[in-house]
């Protein structure tokens, strides 16, 4: 393990770390930026979010205006998104809109995963302060969601779908804010439409959590769904 805890640098908390990503592993279910401007529009949003969270202010009423301003103009010029738009597995405006991994969606941290040669599934990142639970450690929720999303990615490396039916994390060592965090997962075995598969969160040398989960694959997969399996 050489992520190192003590590390910092200037990037927003919530990215990657490029050069680790860089280092080992292949770009996994990355999304490019929208041709709309969207995906910069959530990157804007996600700066706004840690923000608002992290920050005291004398008097932000300006700043609701503006918002309120904002959310106005994008509800006249845009589409509503309707869950039936997404009705099949691998659209990849579906993995967008993601809460975990949504290059367009400003809750996620967002996760850019690599996937390693034996398709374990990687992602370094660092967590602020909107995702804090305990003082000064990552919310529980929030590891259990991004472990829910990584071992769906490893599913997904090996070419397999599945719904998450079981999801155990055992939390060993509180996972810090800010620090460099790095996420595996991976597929373990399968049998039938039953998945397993499990994965850890280190910060350091430090073993923060672990989840074996077990997914199983929907009725009806086609064979082109499993080989294409961009999920979200
Ligand atoms: C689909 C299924 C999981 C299973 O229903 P069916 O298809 O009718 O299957 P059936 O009941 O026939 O069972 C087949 C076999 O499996 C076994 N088994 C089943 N369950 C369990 C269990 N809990 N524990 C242990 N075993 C269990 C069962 O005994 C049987 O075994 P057998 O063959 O007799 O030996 C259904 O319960 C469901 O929809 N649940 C809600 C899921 C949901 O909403 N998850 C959250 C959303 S996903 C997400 O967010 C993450 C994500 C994001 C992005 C991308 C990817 C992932």
């Amino acid at each position: 393990m050489t992520t190192d805890a003590s590390a910092t640098d200037d990037r927003p908390f919530g990215t990657t770390d490029p050069a680790s990503a860089a280092e080992e592993g292949t770009p996994f279910l990355r999304q490019d930026d929208d041709a709309s401007g969207s995906t910069e529009l959530a990157r804007e949003l996600r700066r706004v979010r840690g923000l608002v969270a992290g920050s005291r202010f004398d008097d932000v009423h300006d700043a609701v205006t503006t918002v309120c301003e904002l959310a106005d103009h994008l509800e006249a010029v845009g589409t509503m998104v309707r869950p039936s738009d997404y009705a099949t597995w691998g659209v990849p405006e579906h993995l967008a809109s993601n809460p975990a991994i949504g290059s367009r969606n400003p809750v996620s941290p967002p996760l850019e995963p690599v996937v390693l040669p034996d398709a374990t599934v990687r992602a370094d990142l660092r967590l602020g302060i909107e995702y804090q639970g305990p003082p000064g450690c990552v919310h529980g929720g929030i590891v259990a969601l991004v472990f829910d999303e990584m071992l769906g990615l490893a599913n997904a490396a090996a070419k397999s779908v599945g719904m998450t039916a079981d999801l155990r994390v055992i939390y060993r060592s509180p996972t810090p804010l800010y620090a460099p965090l790095r996420f595996e997962a991976r597929q373990d075995r399968v049998e039938g439409r039953k998945i397993w598969a499990s994965a850890t969160v280190y910060s350091g040398e430090t073993l923060c959590a672990r989840a074996e989960a077990l997914f199983i694959e929907p009725r009806g997969i086609s064979e082109a769904q499993r080989d294409r399996p961009i999920e979200g």
